[in-house]
C-alpha cells in the first residue's frame, strides 16, 4: 500500500445523466464506485464532484435542458439532488461504500473561517471511510454568491484538501486544439500553461455548464494550488485508475509551484476579489521578502468597496498586481485616512491601531501573474 493521499474527481452531467430521458446512468455509477473502491484499497482517499442535480430534476419540473431559465433550473436542481444522491448510494451499497452530500458555494471558499469548517467536515469523512460527494448548492444561490460550475468549484475543492491529483471526467478525451468536431482536431496530452488554449473553447454538451472553457479554468486553480490536473473520458472502464496509471489518452496539467503554506495558498489562489491597492513600485519589490507590511503611508489609491478581512489585489505603478493580501481595514476606513493623510488614525477611526493596511504574514508576493478565475460571460447561472 502507498502512503495515503487524496484526489478529487469530477464528474461531469453527461456521464450520470441520460440526455433523452434524464434518469439515472446506472452502469457508469457502477464502473466509477467499482475504481473508487480499486482506489481505496490502494490508500488513496477519493472525494467526487458530481454534476447532475439539474439533469435529473428537470422532468419533476416539467422542464428540458434547452427550455429551462434559471429559476427552473434552480427548482430541479432540488429535486434531482436526491435522485442523484440515492443513486449513488444504491450503487455505493455494492462495494461496501458510504457516501455522504456536502453542498457549498462560494463563500465556502472565499471566506477563510468557512473554508476551514468545510475542510474539516470533509477529512472527517474521510477519517470515517466515507465518499463526500460534493455539489454546488444550487437552489439556493444567487448569481452573486454562487461559483456557477463544478469544473472551478472541484478545482477550489482540490485545493481545500491539499489533492495530489483531480481528474476531470467528461464526454471527450481531453482538451483538443480546436473543437473536437472540427477536422483535424488534436489532442494536446501536456499542457503547462492553459491561456494560449483559451480561444479554442467554445461550445459544450447539451448537459454541461461551462463546457471546457471552465474545465481549463479550473485546471489552472489547482495547477496554481500545486495539484496535477487530468482531463479524460469518463465512458470507459476503470475511469480513474487508468488515468492515474498512465494508461491512456488525456491532458495532463502538470502542477505549479504554489507557495508553502495553506493559508498563502489561499490568499493566492481565488475565485473573487473584493478591491485592490496601488503602491509605489519600489514597495511592490520590497514585498517579495516577506517581511514588508503595506503601511498607510505606501497607498497611491484605493478601489472597490470592501470590508476588514478581504483579500485584495496589490498593483504597481505600471498597472500589474505584484501581491494579493488581506486588509485590516475597510474601504471605508482606508478613504478616511486617504484623505486626511496628516492626521491620526487612532483618532480618525476613533481605535487604537498601528496603521498597517495588509500584514506581511497576510500578504503573498506574486511570481508570476495569477489569473482570476471568475466565471466566463454565460456560466455565471445555474447549471
Ligand atoms: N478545445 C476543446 N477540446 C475539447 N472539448 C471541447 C473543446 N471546445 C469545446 N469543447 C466541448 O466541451 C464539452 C465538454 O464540456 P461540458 O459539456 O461542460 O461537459 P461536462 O458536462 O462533462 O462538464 C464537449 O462536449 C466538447 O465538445
Ligand atoms: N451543479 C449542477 C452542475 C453544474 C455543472 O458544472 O455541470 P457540468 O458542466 O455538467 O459539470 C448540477 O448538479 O446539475
Amino acid at each position: 500500500m502507498t502512503e495515503t493521499h487524496n484526489i478529487v474527481i469530477k464528474i461531469g452531467s453527461t456521464l450520470v445523466a441520460n440526455s433523452d430521458r434524464l434518469t439515472p446512468r446506472f452502469g457508469f455509477m457502477q464502473r466509477l464506485l467499482e475504481d473508487i473502491a480499486r482506489m481505496r484499497e490502494r490508500g488513496i482517499n477519493v472525494i467526487l464532484c458530481s454534476s447532475g442535480a439539474v439533469a435529473l430534476g428537470l422532468r419533476t419540473v416539467g422542464e428540458t435542458p434547452d427550455s429551462a431559465g434559471v429559476s427552473d433550473k434552480q427548482a430541479a436542481a432540488a429535486c434531482g439532488m436526491p435522485t442523484l444522491l440515492n443513486a449513488y448510494k444504491q450503487v455505493g451499497h455494492e462495494y461496501d461504500m458510504d457516501i455522504a452530500q456536502v453542498l457549498l458555494t462560494l463563500g465556502d471558499f472565499e471566506d477563510h473561517r468557512r473554508f476551514l469548517n468545510t475542510r474539516n467536515t470533509v477529512n472527517r469523512l474521510l477519517e470515517a471511510g466515507v465518499v463526500p460527494i460534493v455539489n454546488e448548492n444550487d437552489s439556493i444561490t444567487t448569481e452573486e454568491i454562487r461559483v456557477g460550475d463544478n469544473d472551478r468549484l472541484a478545482a477550489k475543492v482540490a485545493q481545500m484538501v491539499d489533492a495530489k491529483d483531480f481528474i476531470i471526467l467528461t464526454e471527450v478525451n481531453g482538451l483538443y486544439d480546436r473543437h473536437p468536431d472540427e477536422p483535424g482536431a488534436e489532442l494536446v496530452r501536456e499542457v503547462q500553461d492553459v491561456a494560449p488554449y483559451m480561444e479554442a473553447t467554445k461550445g459544450k454538451s447539451t448537459l454541461g455548464t461551462g463546457g471546457m472553457t471552465t474545465k481549463l479554468m479550473a485546471a489552472n486553480i489547482a495547477q496554481e494550488a500545486g495539484v496535477t490536473t487530468y482531463i479524460a473520458h469518463g465512458e470507459v472502464d476503470q475511469p480513474i485508475s487508468t488515468v492515474i496509471d498512465g494508461k491512456r489518452d488525456c491532458s495532463r496539467f502538470p502542477a505549479h509551484d504554489a507557495p508553502n503554506t495553506g493559508w498563502k495558498r489561499w490568499l493566492a489562489n481565488r475565485l473573487q476579489m473584493a478591491g485592490s491597492l496601488k503602491v509605489e513600485d519600489d514597495v511592490a519589490d520590497a514585498l517579495e521578502s516577506g517581511e514588508r507590511s503595506i503601511m498607510r503611508s505606501d497607498i497611491l489609491s484605493i478601489d472597490g468597496d470592501f470590508s476588514r478581512g478581504d483579500v485584495l489585489h496589490i498593483y504597481d505603478t505600471h498597472g500589474t498586481e505584484r501581491a494579493r493580501g488581506l486588509s485590516d481595514f475597510s474601504s471605508e476606513e482606508l478613504r478616511v485616512l486617504a484623505v486626511n493623510p496628516h492626521l491620526d488614525a487612532e483618532q480618525l477611526l476613533g481605535y487604537k491601531t498601528k496603521g498597517e493596511i495588509v500584514r506581511a504574514k497576510n500578504l503573498v508576493f506574486l511570481e508570476r501573474r495569477h489569473l482570476l478565475w471568475d466565471a466566463p460571460e454565460g456560466v455565471d447561472q445555474v447549471a
